[in-house]
């Protein structure tokens, strides 16, 4: 079986479902276009060209952009050795995809009678930005500053890559004729939110369409946050953003959506890419999972939870995978599904790719860049607008076909990289220079002998925070005293969140006393 049966085009009943609000897929720009292209400020701009353009290219010229070329995508791009994909290159494939998929939700709308479903340039834009707010040594810094920033920092609503893309955008990245901010759309700013809400969602809001994807129920009853586009100073602006596009509470827009299943497919092709290349997808281990889990499926399906959780066989890791996606998203798992994406996955990945390992020949560039090409376009190709009837689900997904291959390459990338001791011990290593460098600029700022000395960017940063925290409605805003502390707290994220990852490892060698690393900050201090 392949994925070709269902790449097929939705119909054009599918098209016709009401997507992000109930209006019709059609009429939702021409509804909505004077708020969707509104700003916060003023903006001279405007009168140069079509709004989404402008954004795209404040977003393109941005030095935060620029800066994705140093930061982490699975591994740290300033490491050597074979060249890995870093977020630039990442969010490069990211928008092309994007952009496809979206001028073919368009055509196939047309062909049915119906208008454009989303605005091309508006995805482009969000794709660009998405990744804006990674920091330093990509999610394992997301990791270690969310976690610094509850436990030590005081700030509840942590460090999140999503919302530090969304602050980035909308506080502290700058252009010429605003206060803050890029200025951007509200079609932007909403479709660059791809968990639209803060952590302090309430439950009752939660409740009302059920917890979606970035949001889990733990035992005791609680909502838990992982993942969220907002931190409570920049909630307001979401908010306002998302009067503009008529997307429901919860709910991603349109090209957030597209925004969205871009990068999976993304990532979940050329992270395979990447460590093929570098020699570390091994062809036995992964080709013994894969038959360990299809030479004896029905048995594997019999077995109970606790059995298969201690597990440590062949197979044992797909037949978990198997179980996890029923487990959170039975609206789209489907057994045959899964049996087919692994019978693929297996055949074209493991079989025709992984047993001949990668010697930098010419035809090894081809057998790669055949299976990359053809993947990437089976997954745009079925990409459908979808009613809102589950919570865990965009206005825009893969197919079920597509959904579950993709959850399959991402397996294989999660078991057989990520999980790796000497990624591991790298990463706790990484994890220490960021808690050095938090936890030394917080010193320096009390130290009331050497405080002026402290960078400017840092005490601008603590400013901006000081100044949103004072803007808050009076019911959200905390006291004088506390906002100091959490202004001081968010300034510093903002400042070390802000880092390349060579930038980080600078500072605290510096920081701890390493005379030859004087001026490896650059202008950064
Ligand atoms: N613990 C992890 C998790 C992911 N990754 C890598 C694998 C992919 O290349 C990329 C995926 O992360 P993204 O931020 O691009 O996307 P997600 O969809 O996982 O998260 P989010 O929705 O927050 O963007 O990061 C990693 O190195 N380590």
């Amino acid at each position: 079986m392949t994925l070709h049966d269902e790449t097929t085009p939705p119909d054009a009943a599918a098209l016709a479902h009401p997507v992000s609000g109930g209006a019709a897929a059609g009429s939702r720009h021409a509804r909505a276009v004077g708020n969707l292209a509104s700003r916060v400020y003023p903006d001279g701009d405007d009168a140069r060209a079509d709004p989404w353009s402008i954004d795209l290219e404040r977003i393109q010229f941005s030095p935060y952009f620029s800066r994705l070329s140093a930061v982490t995508q699975v591994v740290s791009p300033s490491m050597g050795g074979a060249p890995v994909h870093n977020r630039l290159t990442h969010t490069l494939k990211v928008s092309a995809i994007a952009r496809v998929v979206a001028l073919q939700l368009n055509t196939r709308s047309r062909q049915a009678g119906e208008g454009d479903v989303c605005n091309a340039t508006v995805v482009e834009a969000a794709a660009y930005a998405h990744d804006l707010g990674h920091p330093p040594f990509g999610h394992l810094g997301e990791t270690t500053l969310d976690r610094l920033a509850r436990d030590e920092l005081g700030l509840a609503d942590g460090f999140e890559g999503n919302a530090q893309t969304y602050r980035i955008l909308t506080a502290l990245d700058v252009v010429e004729n605003a206060p803050r901010g890029l200025n951007l759309t509200a079609a932007v700013r909403a479709a660059s939110a791809k968990y639209p809400w803060a952590p302090s969602v309430g439950a009752a809001d939660i409740e009302r369409i059920g917890p979606p994807r970035g949001i889990r129920r733990s035992p005791d009853g609680a909502y838990r946050v992982h993942k969220y586009s907002a931190y409570d100073i920049d909630l307001d602006d979401l908010a306002e953003a998302r009067q503009g596009v008529d997307a429901e509470p919860l709910r991603q827009s349109i090209e957030g959506a597209v925004m969205d299943l871009a990068d999976d497919i993304a990532y979940s092709v050329h992270d395979v890419d990447d460590f093929y290349r570098a020699g570390i997808l091994d062809h036995a281990p992964i080709a013994a999972e894969f038959r360990g889990w299809l030479d004896d499926v029905l048995e594997w399906r019999s077995r109970d939870d606790a059995e298969v959780r201690a597990e440590l066989a062949p197979g044992a890791g797909l037949e978990r995978l198997r179980r996890k996606m029923r487990r959170d998203d039975p609206w789209i798992a489907d057994d045959e599904a899964f049996l087919a994406a692994v019978s693929d996955v297996d055949a074209e990945m493991v079989t025709d790719l992984l047993a001949r390992p990668f010697d930098g020949s010419l035809t090894a560039e081809r057998r790669l860049a055949g299976f990359t090409d053809r993947w990437i376009r089976r997954f745009q190709e079925s990409a459908r607008l979808r009613p809102l009837d589950t919570p865990r689900a965009g206005p825009v997904v893969l197919s079920p076909w597509a959904w579950h291959h993709v959850e399959v390459l991402k397996f294989v990338h999660k078991r057989f990289v990520l999980s790796r001791p000497d990624l591991a011990i790298q990463q706790r290593g990484m994890s220490r220079i960021l808690a050095r460098s938090v936890r030394a600029l917080g010193e320096w700022l009390d130290d009331d002998l050497d405080r002026a000395r402290t960078p400017r960017r840092l005490r601008e940063l603590i400013a901006l925070a000081r100044e949103q925290y004072a803007q808050l409605p009076a019911e959200r805003r905390p006291t004088d005293a506390e906002a100091e502390t959490l202004a001081r707290s968010r300034g510093i994220v903002d400042y070390v969140a802000s880092l390349t990852d060579a930038q980080a490892f600078a500072l605290s060698e510096a920081i701890s006393g390493r005379a030859d690393r004087l001026w490896a900050l650059g202008q950064r201090l």
